[in-house]
């Protein structure tokens, strides 16, 4: 049976950041994924996690300076020190959360580089991240971005990071498939999940164009889904779109498909 994570930084989004978890868990989720939840206190969101019987699938670690744009440090040669710290942070953050998964975000291209031209920058950072994770018994996921959304983000293809995960060759090291940006940036996905099933750790949906619910839009996630049960992906499947109307009414697709079991009284969140 799949199973699915709720993005709680986009949905539930009716509610303060604490309150998510409880819905999502009546919504009858077993899981819930955060991009960045460093404003908030980790000690308050495990118990959260705690009391609602939730899992921490996956965070991301920090981006670096995001008001400026910045999507991650690995790319960057001079930012060593800003780039430990972040891993640190992470690991503080997914340690109180219990969470396996961390998102290394791999950062921009800076102005007239090459994806080749960062890749020793990149393939050192990234090593030194699985490194430095393993011992704690955490994965690294690459997520491939698409341009459309990040027009200097520096890993854009399926390829690209399994090239790197490969070549790294760490056990902790993972793919995060997130169909909404690959649909974007290279599309042909049923193929993509079929020749690199066993490298994926990690799926992410969300409908293209809108990033709305999964239901809306080009990408045919029905077949997609019944390619993923029929191969027993076993990883979770986080819902990170921005519902169209209310989270609840826009979770129908998977209640329909029994990937959800409501556990209580929606009536509580007027969401
Ligand atoms: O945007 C995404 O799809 C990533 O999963 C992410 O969280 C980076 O912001
Ligand atoms: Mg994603």
């Amino acid at each position: 049976m799949l199973k699915l994570s709720a993005n709680i930084s986009l949905l539930f989004a009716e509610l303060p950041f604490l309150q998510r978890f409880e819905a999502a868990a009546r919504a009858g989720f077993a899981a819930v994924e955060a991009m960045y939840p460093y404003d908030q206190d980790p000690a308050q969101m495990a118990e959260q996690l705690e009391a609602h019987d939730l899992e921490m699938s996956v965070i991301n670690l920090p981006p670096g300076d995001y008001s400026a744009g910045e999507r991650g440090l690995a790319t960057l040669p001079g930012r060593s020190a800003d780039f430990d710290r972040a891993l640190e942070t992470g690991l503080a953050y997914a340690s109180q959360l219990r969470c396996r998964r961390v998102h290394l975000l791999t950062g921009n291209l800076g102005r007239g580089m090459t994806f080749e031209e960062v890749h020793p920058t990149l393939r050192r950072n990234i090593a030194r991240a699985a490194d430095y994770y393993a011992g704690h018994g955490i994965l690294v996921l690459l997520e491939p971005l698409t341009r459309e959304m990040l027009p200097h983000y520096s890993l854009t293809r399926v390829e690209q990071a399994l090239e790197l995960i490969h070549d790294i060759g760490a056990p902790n090291l993972r793919l995060q498939l997130d169909l909404y940006h690959t649909q974007q940036e290279q599309g042909n996905l049923a193929a993509l999940i079929e020749r690199h099933f066993d490298d994926i750790d990690y799926i992410q949906i969300a409908g293209v164009p809108g990033r709305h619910e999964p239901t809306v839009g080009e990408i045919n996630y029905g077949y997609l889904l019944d390619l993923l049960q029929a191969r027993g992906f076993a990883g979770w499947i986080g819902c990170e779109y921005v519902p169209a109307a209310g989270t609840l009414d826009g979770l129908a697709w998977a209640r329909e498909r029994k990937l959800l079991q409501p556990r209580g009284d929606r009536g509580k969140y007027h969401i």
